[in-house]
C-alpha cells in the first residue's frame, strides 16, 4: 500500500488555478521531488497535504486513512512532519535541549517546565544528534551554530517526532553548494534507513537528480511529467517548458557523482 495518496487535489486563488487536478502517491522509503517554475503550485500542493490549506476538492490519504482538510496539528498526530522552517528551533537553548524538547512534544507531556526538558530523553537526543552528525555540539546554544548545521538541528528534530511522511520545503535554500549536497544526502539515507516517505520541493536541480527516486513536474499548477529522473530528465516537454538543455546536462552530471562509489 502507498504510504500517500493524493487524488486529484483541486485549488483556486480567485481567478488561479495553482491546482488542477494533482494527483500522485509515495511509498515509505521514497523519495518525491515536487518541482516546477516559480508559481507552479509547489507550496500549494504542499499546504493541501500538510493542512495549512484545504483543497476544493480531490483527497489526500495517509497510509490508508483519509486526511483532507484535517488541521495541520491533527495531521502531524498521525505522522506528517515538516522539516527546515526556521521556527522550529529555539535559538537560545542548546542543541540537545531543542531536540529534548521535540521529543517531550512527541510523547505528549506537558512543555510548561522547561527546566523538566534538560532532564528528559537526553540519550534518545544524543543519539538523534548522533544519526546527523552534531552529537558533538549537543549542548551547545544554537546561536552559535552555522546555518548549515542549524539545518541538520532541524532534521534531527523532525525525525525526533517519528514521521512516516516529512515534507521537507527548498530544505538546501541559503546553503552553499557543497554543504546542500551533504544534506540532501544526509537527508535521504536517513528517510530510507528509516522507511519514511520524503516530499520535497527544491529549486536546486543537482540535488533533486542527486536524490530523489521520482520526481513530479508542475507548470502552473497542473502534473506535466512524473517519473523517475531519468524519465523525467528525457521528457521533451519537461526539457521545453522548464529545465532547458543547460539544466538537463547538470542532472546528468549530478547523478553520475552521486551515484560514483
Ligand atoms: N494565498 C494565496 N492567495 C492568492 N494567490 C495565491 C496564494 N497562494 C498561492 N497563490 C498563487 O497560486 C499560484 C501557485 O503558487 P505556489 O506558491 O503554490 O507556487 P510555487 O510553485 O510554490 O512557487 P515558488 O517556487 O515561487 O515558491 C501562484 O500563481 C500564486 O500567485
Amino acid at each position: 500500500m502507498s504510504l500517500l495518496v493524493v487524488d486529484r487535489l483541486n485549488k483556486r486563488f480567485g481567478g488561479v488555478s495553482a491546482a488542477k487536478d494533482v494527483s500522485f502517491s509515495l511509498a515509505a522509503g521514497e523519495l518525491l521531488a515536487v518541482i516546477g517554475p516559480n508559481g507552479a503550485g509547489k507550496s500549494t500542493t504542499f499546504g493541501m497535504v500538510g493542512g495549512q490549506l484545504a483543497p476544493d476538492s480531490g483527497t489526500v490519504a495517509l497510509a490508508g486513512e483519509a486526511i483532507t482538510g484535517l488541521p495541520p496539528r491533527e495531521i502531524w498526530r498521525k505522522g506528517v512532519g515538516r522539516t527546515f522552517q526556521v521556527a522550529q528551533t529555539f535559538v537560545s537553548m542548546t542543541v540537545a535541549e531543542n531536540v529534548q524538547m521535540a521529543l517531550v512534544s512527541r510523547n505528549g507531556r506537558t512543555r510548561n517546565l522547561v527546566a523538566d526538558t534538560r532532564a528528559l530523553h537526553r540519550e534518545e537526543a544524543l543519539a538523534l544528534l548522533d544519526g546527523v552528525g552534531m552529537r558533538a555540539d549537543a549542548d551547545r546554544p544554537v546561536s552559535e551554530l552555522a546555518y548549515g548545521d542549524v539545518k541538520r538541528v532541524e532534521l534531527a528534530i523532525a525525525l525526533a517526532a517519528e514521521p512516516k511522511l516529512l515534507l521537507m520545503d527548498e530544505p538546501t535554500a541559503g546553503m552553499a553548494p557543497k554543504e546542500r549536497a551533504g544534506l540532501m544526502g544526509l537527508a535521504a539515507r536517513l528517510a530510507r534507513e528509516r522507511g519514511i516517505g520524503v516530499l520535497f520541493t527544491e529549486h536546486d536541480m543537482d540535488a533533486v537528480f542527486a536524490h530523489a527516486d521520482r520526481i513530479l513536474v508542475l507548470v502552473r499548477g497542473e502534473v506535466i511529467a512524473a517519473g523517475t529522473p531519468e524519465e523525467v530528465r528525457g521528457d521533451e516537454r519537461v526539457k521545453r517548458v522548464y529545465l532547458g538543455e543547460t539544466g538537463v546536462k547538470a542532472a546528468l552530471r549530478a547523478r553520475r557523482e552521486a551515484v560514483a562509489p
